[in-house]
């Protein structure tokens, strides 16, 4: 089972404009040797730093995305950032619905909804982010959750809008620094689930979807990880917010994936 495999990192409100461009130079030039037929790398900065990375990092070795964006293109809509904004600055990607856009600022599925269709509209690469929370998964709830938040998500989409769109899941409870990270197993589990409604709401086609885990995600169970029949790649928070960490994070999971399923 060879596949192209996904490393990203999403910066969060940390890094200043200086040290964001430095850290993307940083990684694409460590990064560079990796073909990038075997691996897509992706980094999500703050929105302040995003016309400087554009213009002053080498974008074949790495798509750059927002982390948020509004569903109408203009209007009264005070602090929102518009499709359109984002496009004038030549972005590849928006994420929609990080857990903490849903826990922190009350995003609900209805709304990531008319986001993800808003991006798909305007041609950027779509990351919606799903998981469920720690209450919902003691219920033994997970995969209804999950479910919900995809078929709502990607209510109304076209199957022909598959090939820009990604998903991650990240359990809320694995998230940050009082995070616990997802066993392999449970993971594996829950993006099986994913990938079965994937196959539901757009046919065959859904197969093609990259699923990627995120949560907690560090050197010690990034390799484990990866190896997962299920998982396609690994969004990774802090632990790659060093670039050279970041480089080794990727390089040994690509080896084991590779000795696991061959070159
Ligand atoms: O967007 C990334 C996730 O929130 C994961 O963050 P973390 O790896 O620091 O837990």
């Amino acid at each position: 089972m060879k596949k192209k495999l996904y490393f990203g990192s999403n910066l969060k409100m940390y890094k200043n404009i200086q040290d964001t461009v430095k850290y993307l130079q940083d990684l694409v030039s460590l990064t560079k040797d990796i073909s990038r037929e075997e691996m897509e790398l992706f980094i999500i900065p703050s929105y302040t730093t995003l016309e400087s990375a554009t213009k002053n990092v080498d974008r074949s070795y790495v798509k750059l995305g927002a982390q948020n964006m509004c569903w109408e293109d203009e209007g009264q809509f005070t602090g929102e950032i518009s499709p359109l904004m984002l496009k004038e600055l030549g972005l590849d990607l928006v994420m929609i619905g990080h857990s903490e856009r849903r826990h922190v600022f009350g995003e609900t599925d209805a709304e990531e909804n008319r986001k993800v269709k808003a991006g798909l509209k305007h041609g950027f690469t779509t990351l919606l982010c799903i998981g469920e929370t720690a209450e919902e998964k003691n219920f033994g709830i997970s995969p209804e959750v999950l479910r919900t938040q995809l078929k709502v998500g990607f209510h109304d989409v076209p199957v022909s809008e598959v090939p820009h769109i990604w998903v991650a899941y990240e359990p809320v409870w694995s998230i940050g620094v009082n995070g616990t990270p997802a066993s392999p197993d449970y993971a594996e589990e829950m993006h099986k689930v994913i990938k079965e409604c994937l196959l539901e709401i757009f046919g065959d086609a859904g197969a093609d979807i990259p699923v990627l885990y995120g949560g907690s995600v560090n050197p010690g169970n990034a390799n484990e990880l990866i190896v997962q029949p299920s998982i396609d790649g690994l969004f990774t928070g802090r632990a790659a917010w060093q670039a050279d960490k970041f480089d080794k994070l990727i390089r040994d999971a690509m080896k084991t994936y590779k000795e696991k399923y061959g070159e």
